[in-house]
């Protein structure tokens, strides 16, 4: 496995790549690897000759400072995972080299629509982040395939879209959310929980399952079903954030012709903001 941390570096293994007509994968990463990360990794080395992990921990996408300053940085850890799964290729660049004029002055890619609702609202600024740099790895790697996982379901539809109006030839991979045995979904900000929040945690999982429920259900409208989401996980020690029963397909409220859903769940429990989400498919 190579470590890359040059620009340069990177085009020349990736041209010589191409010449040899091997097919590559790119997964994106912030790094402090956990599972749901190898997820994709793996399902990145089933479809691909040669797979690039890259790690950088993108500036440009935090919308708050401390955010970034306590982000966990383990490249050390997260190289020894990714060379036992087999990994050809770390990128792992430093932010003067990705943005040379800085976050403010640079180009950037902004995915109308999509950016600003939902998760964009709650963090201005940070998809315009995650567009631009999402991009910028598209261009230096040159990928056929690129994986990103379902928990952060904004985030897809987001690149999925900005690959249709770009016009890149890359074949997005989703890849499902994994969970701890208690059914929290693995996130790097996991870290950030004390052991006594850790035991908390799991109640975003089930509140959300027991909204599945009612959604299913058609008892109750999604107002009544998202103010006792809310309600249950103050109960339970969260700071509810933000709660959403939206169409999967297009993000908007539901209507009458939504085929499938999604409930998106946004909960601070002492100093993590969590999400998860779950896709529920909608009886005609
Ligand atoms: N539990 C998971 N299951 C599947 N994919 C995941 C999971 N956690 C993260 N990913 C995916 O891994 C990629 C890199 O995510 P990232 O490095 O931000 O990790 P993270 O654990 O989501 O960290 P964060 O705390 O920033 O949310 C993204 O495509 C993300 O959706
Ligand atoms: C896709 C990504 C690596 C871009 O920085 C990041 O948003 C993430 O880790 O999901
Ligand atoms: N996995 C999403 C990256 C972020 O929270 O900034």
């Amino acid at each position: 496995m190579l470590i890359i941390e040059t620009l340069p570096l990177l085009r020349q293994h990736i041209r010589r790549l191409r010449q040899e007509g091997k097919r590559i994968a790119l997964v994106p990463t912030m790094g402090n690897l956990h599972d749901g990360h190898m997820k994709l990794v793996d399902e990145a080395k089933a479809r691909a000759d040669v797979v690039v992990v890259s790690i950088f921990v993108n500036p440009m996408q935090f919308d708050r400072a401390d955010d970034l300053a306590r982000y966990p940085r383990t490249l050390q850890e997260d190289c020894e995972k990714l060379k036992k799964h087999q990994v050809d290729f770390v990128f792992s660049p430093a932010p003067n080299d990705v943005y040379p004029k800085g976050t403010e002055e640079t180009t950037f890619v902004d995915v109308p629509g999509i950016s600003t609702m939902l998760e964009g609202a709650s963090r201005p600024g940070h998809f315009r982040g995650v567009s631009t740099i999402v991009s910028k790895l598209f261009n230096l790697v040159q990928p056929d395939i690129a994986c990103f996982g379902e928990k952060d379901f904004q985030q897809l539809a987001l690149i999925r879209k900005m690959v249709a109006d770009m016009g890149y030839d890359i074949d997005i991979v989703g890849v499902p959310i994994v969970r701890a045995k208690d059914g929290l979904a693995l996130s790097s900000r996991n870290g950030y929980l004390t052991p006594d929040q850790r035991k908390i945690a799991p109640g975003l999982y089930k509140v959300m399952s027991a909204m599945v429920e009612k959604l299913q259900q058609k008892a109750l409208s999604s107002e009544e079903i998202i103010a006792i989401a809310e309600q249950e996980l103050n109960e339970k020690g969260f700071r509810a954030d933000d709660i959403q029963i939206r169409d999967a397909d297009t993000l908007l409220e539901l209507s009458a012709t939504s085929k499938r859903a999604v409930i998106l769940v946004a909960a601070w429990l002492g100093q993590a903001r969590l999400i998860d989400n779950t896709v529920v498919e909608l009886a005609q």
